[in-house]
């Protein structure tokens, strides 16, 4: 196993335990959607790592866009507003539309991705969360269809997951040091 990161405080999952789950859901999927010919919306660019793997776990006909959007900026914390950055080139309407997100924190960005992917009348939207953190306080119930596990309310970083741009090819899920990021 390669060395640990120096900034780095704990690792939470490791590339096996990645891989496991991200079969599972695969699994999970391709039995859901068997007939069918999902959409599979990448929301960039977190979500680029935990898609490419997914793909690849999932055994029917599909196809795959991406949308990018942002809250965080250079920030460890949501600014608030969501900014879409890039938009779907795939229209959906009539389409069944599989969201796929690395990590659900204060809801936000699922819930402004929700609502507006619904609003082009797709045939349904649904939601395959890697992680899932564990806040108190979120936007409105988003229940995703998938979900990788639940993660603590700590700063997570690694699979795709930044702080500032860095860190997102951690080939694991760990938690970042605070001095780190209050620095
Ligand atoms: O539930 P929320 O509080 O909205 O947080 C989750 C979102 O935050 C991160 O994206 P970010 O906006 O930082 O952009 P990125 O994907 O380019 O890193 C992450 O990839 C999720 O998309
Ligand atoms: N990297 C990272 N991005 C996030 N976006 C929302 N929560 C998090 C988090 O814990 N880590
Ligand atoms: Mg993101």
């Amino acid at each position: 196993m390669e060395a640990l990161h120096s900034d780095v405080k704990e690792v939470l999952l490791s590339e096996e335990d990645i891989h496991q789950i991200v079969s599972r859901m695969g699994e999970q999927i391709t039995r859901d959607y068997a007939g069918k010919n999902p959409l599979v919306v990448a929301v960039l660019r977190g979500a680029v790592v935990f898609t490419a793997d997914l793909m690849r776990a999932i055994d029917c006909p599909m196809s795959v866009d991406f949308m990018a959007v942002s809250s965080y900026g250079e920030a460890a914390k949501s600014s608030g507003v969501v900014r879409i950055v890039k938009d779907l080139d795939t229209k959906i309407e009539g389409r069944d539309v599989l969201i796929v997100e690395d990590i659900l924190d204060s809801g936000l960005t699922l819930s402004y991705l929700i609502d507006l992917l619904k609003g082009r009348g797709p045939a349904s939207v649904e939601v395959a969360a890697f992680l899932v953190k564990d806040v108190t306080g979120k936007t409105p119930a988003i229940e995703p269809r998938y979900v990788g596990t639940h993660v603590p309310d700590e700063f997570i970083v690694g699979y795709g997951l930044d702080f500032a741009e860095r860190y997102r090819n951690l080939p694991y899920i760990g938690i970042l040091k605070p001095e780190v990021y209050q620095k």
